[in-house]
């Protein structure tokens, strides 16, 4: 049975304290991940302070940077053992995690070591009151020990793009990768070792979040700074420990987006879109377009469009060809999102298609396998419009007015993204200004530059992470006058 062990001062190291790891695909258990407790919090926490203070923290920004793209490098010569892995963890479809998850984890080594090499800091030359001058320039010096606390949804792609930026700054990182997702991380730990980042700079911690690692760490008082992707709630726990010592908090959380399609969108586009935004990763990302607001003189005819897409998705393993609907992460995770299906029809809603789980081979039958789901008829009041479920599904509601779909749009204490479809140019840059939220898509969805700045309005979140946003965060600003 495959064991995930801690990887703590360059060692991997096991507890006496395992879980069971499964796979969403058949509910098989497929390897032990063994739990940190507090004397392995303690011992990560002090090998990074080491870290900093020794060889990594001593390194130019020519050979850290350097490092960094040769771990890039290696995620790439070990593209395959990656994608098995993260395939396993999430059974997620192999098109997905080889088109986007893996590829992102190497690239966001790459991009971030590039941006740290070229970003400027400012510098100010001024007459001082005696009539001399000075100059002052910002020097930029590593945040310190950073705790990457992730989810399971794209964990290598999540995890990197904290990591990334982190160490390309000079940090040390110990991260703490979802309980359900335990493999990329320690894979990775196996990269870093073959590379030579020196020990304690990255580390893993396995456990659960309340009471075990995801606290212990978080609560640490020597951990400088917490930067997290997830639930809202936990988000607010997180934030809560971090109070303690006030020390930075840089958070991604969760969404109930809008999608807005207008009447005059390249229609056949506006569903490709949506299908994608709606039911991709079986839903779980936390971009996804959970509300779907439609001008009235396309309303029936989209519905009927995005019908056919949901019923034209396969639904199965990540090796079966064609295969676009993985299952959802765990058993926990399904009954949460069947509740959700089971309270719209409670509240009231129209079943376009789906509403349940389909029936599967005998073989992946104890799968974590839920329909796509697509309704329509619920008052903006339902707990289905008001909620992120984060499975495969939306609601799709009619509107006239531009000022109407804003309107709908914004209602919601969540502000992380929204897609919106439309050819009149001013209907997208008035959309853009008005809708409150992190990330605004024109006739697109969950399309990425790396080098802009990502991140929640709202609920949503705490800060931007990319590009030279990251560098707010995993650096400290230092100004120096000096007065000539
Ligand atoms: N990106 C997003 O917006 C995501 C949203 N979700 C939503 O959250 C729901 C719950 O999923 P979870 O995986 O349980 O998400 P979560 O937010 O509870 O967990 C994410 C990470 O935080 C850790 N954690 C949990 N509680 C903690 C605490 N008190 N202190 C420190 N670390 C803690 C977990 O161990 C995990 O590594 C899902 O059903 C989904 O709706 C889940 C994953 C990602
Ligand atoms: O950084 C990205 O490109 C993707 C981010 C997606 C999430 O944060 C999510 O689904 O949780």
């Amino acid at each position: 049975m495959k064991q995930f062990l801690n990887f703590i001062n360059g060692e991997f190291v096991a507890t006496g304290k395992t879980f069971d790891k499964r796979t969403p695909v058949d509910n098989r258990v497929i390897g032990q991940v063994h739990e940190a407790g507090m004397a392995e919090v303690d011992a990560a926490v002090a090998a990074a302070h080491a870290a900093m203070k020794g060889e990594w923290g001593r390194l130019s920004v020519v050979r850290r940077t350097e490092l960094l793209h040769a771990v890039a490098d290696e995620i790439n010569r070990r593209f395959d053992e990656f994608l098995a892995a993260e395939l396993a963890d999430t059974g997620k479809p192999h098109s997905l995690a080889s088109h986007i998850d893996i590829p992102r984890g190497a690239a966001n080594f790459k991009v971030f070591a590039d941006i740290v090499k070229n970003v400027p800091t400012e510098s100010f030359t001024m007459t001082t009151p005696d009539g001399g001058t000075a100059v002052s320039y910002a020097l930029r010096t590593p945040l310190g020990v950073v705790a990457v606390v992730c989810p399971w949804n794209l964990p290598l792609l999540l995890m990197t793009w904290k990591v990334g930026p982190a160490l390309a700054c000079g940090n040390a990182v110990i991260v703490k990768p979802s309980e359900e997702t335990p493999a990329t991380a320690t894979l990775l730990a196996e990269v870093m070792n073959t590379v030579g980042i020196p020990k304690g700079v990255y580390q893993v911690l396995h456990g659960f979040g309340p009471g075990s690692a995801g606290e212990f760490l978080t609560r640490h008082p020597d951990v400088d700074g917490i930067t997290f992707t997830g639930e809202t709630r936990t988000g607010e726990a997180i934030m809560a420990a971090a109070a303690k010592g006030v020390r930075p908090v840089s958070f991604e959380l969760g969404g109930k987006n809008a999608g807005i399609v207008f009447a005059d969108a390249d229609i056949d586009k506006a569903v490709a879109g949506i299908t994608r935004s709606a039911f991709e990763n079986c839903g779980q990302v936390c971009l996804g377009t959970e509300r779907v607001y439609v001008q009235r003189p396309i309303f029936d005819t989209f519905v009927q469009a995005l019908k056919a897409k949901a019923e034209a998705l396969v639904i199965g393993p990540p090796d079966q060809p064609g295969v676009g609907l993985g299952p959802l992460i765990s058993a926990e995770h399904k009954r949460k999102v069947m509740d959700y299906y089971a309270l719209a029809v409670a509240e009231g809603a129209t079943v376009v298609t789906g509403g349940g789980a389909p029936a599967m081979p005998a073989a992946l039958a104890d799968g974590h396998w839920v329909q796509p789901t697509i309704w329509t008829g619920l008052p903006e009041s339902a707990r289905v419009i008001r909620e992120e479920i984060f499975g495969p599904c939306c609601h799709i509601a009619p509107f006239d007015t531009e000022a109407e779909a804003i309107a709908l749009a914004n209602a919601t204490d969540y502000g992380l993204a929204t897609t919106v479809w439309t050819q009149d140019l001013g209907t997208a840059h008035r959309m853009a200004a008005a809708i409150e939220v992190g990330l605004c898509w024109i006739n697109s969805w969950f399309l990425r530059d790396l080098r802009t700045a990502f991140g929640g309005a709202k609920a949503s979140g705490i800060g931007r992470e990319g590009g030279v946003h990251s560098l707010e965060f995993y650096t400290e600003l230092r100004n120096v006058m000096i007065k000539l």
